[in-house]
């Protein structure tokens, strides 16, 4: 399979230099050059497969020039083998015609696990067989950089660098990146938000004697590697609700886009997806640029799910993409004018977007009251970014099985879970100390030069 970038000006790659390159040298983002379509028999065939062997056949395609079949298969073994549930992505039933699926019993308690523990694998693989080492450089509003750390702590060919917001992630966020003593792994708190980090992730892609001299490689769902193994859930769910035979509905909360570009992949690979509905928290762009066409970024206002506390929505570049056709030249343009505060997206392209994505809001009061009353009803204990997702797919129920996707854990959040129904979550066993544990912390400005040579210090020591 061959990948393109999204302004077309970039080389054209197979899998394993996509993964390992990842933001392209014109500063887009790889796309698969055509996504492959599974047949109604492919996807009936996928009924009552575990959820490795299902992850198998939907990315082998995808990543055949990397890995053989039997190799990927180990690789994708080892990836899920530490998660807490053995379904990894169990469904529940939330009300007659919708469902949740947690996404939260990977080793950092978010669904980020489901990609960082799968390229962890596939990065130690393609390392060891090259010879290389990579620097990876991560931004975070909170699971990533936890996720990444966890996948990739300890090992010799990778030392990795994560900016995240200081005081806007969570403290067991914090924690989760901040307490693992290994050398290789290195937490930043950078004065700013989420937006400054990735967009210092991308200056740093985009200075190319820094990005050549320290092999640069990203995690982010920059990489395409992140949002492929994302699309694997989508399947599992439709499946055991009974797709291909019937159609299914999602909601995913929504901050950098990668999550429901995934269920978008899934869909034009064959999926039958009736309606992917962006839920987005008070910082609603991607809600306003589907209801108007104005994408136009704003200030990013704190929020009780703050791992969605986004202007900048890196994904979307991967939408428009599609929406424009695949006109690199246009997503280009759209892209500088963003730098200067915003684009409007043409008629036809809006039109094409609405017709894979509805959208809603939930503000901060209607998110806590979704936690309370999903609680209330028995069903479940959500975190904030999940309730988001249940406040808005609830607007969105209609005949066709909804399904939302809960992405963290809500012993992440304790604070807004324990205000909205009084009940503070514990962590699990596992990380039942993680309060007891030393932080390492590097404090950042918002600077790229000083990030540089604090990378380039840290990498010679
Ligand atoms: C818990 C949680 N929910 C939802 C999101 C939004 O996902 P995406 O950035 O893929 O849109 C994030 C951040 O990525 C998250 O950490
Ligand atoms: N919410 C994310 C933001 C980064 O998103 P990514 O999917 O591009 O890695 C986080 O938790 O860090």
């Amino acid at each position: 399979m061959r990948y393109i970038s999204t302004r077309g000006q970039a080389p054209v790659l197979g899998f394993e230099d996509t993964m390992l390159t990842g933001l392209a040298r014109d500063g887009g983002l790889y796309v698969p050059e055509e996504v492959p379509a599974l047949s109604h028999g492919d996807i009936a065939a996928l009924a009552g497969l575990s959820y490795e062997e299902v992850a198998v056949r939907i990315m082998a395609p995808f990543v055949a020039d990397a890995f053989d079949e039997a190799t990927f298969a180990d690789l994708v073994a080892k990836a899920y083998a530490g998660f807490g549930h053995d379904a990894r992505a169990p469904l529940k039933q939330l009300a007659p015609n919708h469902f949740l699926l947690e996404l939260f019993h990977g080793p950092t308690l978010a669904f980020k696990d489901f990609a960082m523990q799968l390229i962890g694998q596939m990065f130690q693989h393609s390392l060891a067989k090259r010879g290389q080492k990579v620097t990876i450089v991560g931004a975070t509003s909170g699971d990533t950089g936890s996720a990444a750390i966890e996948a990739f702590r300890g090992l010799e060919a990778v030392d990795v660098f994560i900016l995240y917001p200081h005081g806007r992630v969570s403290d067991v966020q914090r924690r989760q990146m901040t307490t693992p003593s290994e050398s290789n792994v290195h937490a930043l708190a950078l004065t700013g938000h989420f937006d400054d980090c990735q967009a210092r992730v991308k200056d740093m892609f985009n200075d190319f004697d820094f990005r050549d001299r320290v092999a640069l490689a990203g995690v982010n769902s920059i990489n395409f590697a992140r949002v492929l193994a994302q699309v694997v859930y989508f399947f599992t769910a439709a499946v055991s609700l009974g797709a291909p035979h019937r159609k299914v509905s999602f909601t995913v909360p929504t901050g950098n886009f990668g999550d429901i570009f995934a269920g978008h992949i899934a869909k034009r690979m064959g999926l039958p997806i009736e309606h992917l509905v962006v839920a987005t928290n008070q910082n609603d762009i991607l809600h306003r640029c589907l209801t108007t066409g104005e994408y136009r970024t704003g200030e990013v206002h704190p929020s009780i799910s703050p791992s969605m506390d986004i202007q900048v929505s890196s994904n979307f570049e991967r939408a428009l993409h599609l929406a424009y056709d695949g006109d690199g030249s246009a997503i280009a343009q759209l892209m500088a004018e963003l730098k200067t505060g915003g684009f409007t997206v043409s008629q036809g392209a809006l039109q094409a977007l609405r017709e894979v994505y509805a959208s809603g809001r939930a503000s901060e009061a209607q998110t806590s009251a979704a936690i309370t009353r999903t609680l209330a009803h028995g069903a479940e204990l959500l975190c904030p970014h999940s309730a988001v997702g249940v406040e808005v797919a609830e607007a969105h129920l209609g005949t066709t099985p909804m399904v939302t996707l809960a992405t963290a854990h809500p012993a992440k959040f304790p604070d807004a879970v324990e205000a909205a129904t009084g009940i503070r979550p514990p962590l699990p066993p596992r990380m039942a100390d993680l309060f007891d544990r030393p932080e390492r912390i590097t404090r950042v400005d918002n600077d790229l030069t000083d990030i540089e040579t604090l990378i380039d210090e840290a990498r010679a020591a």
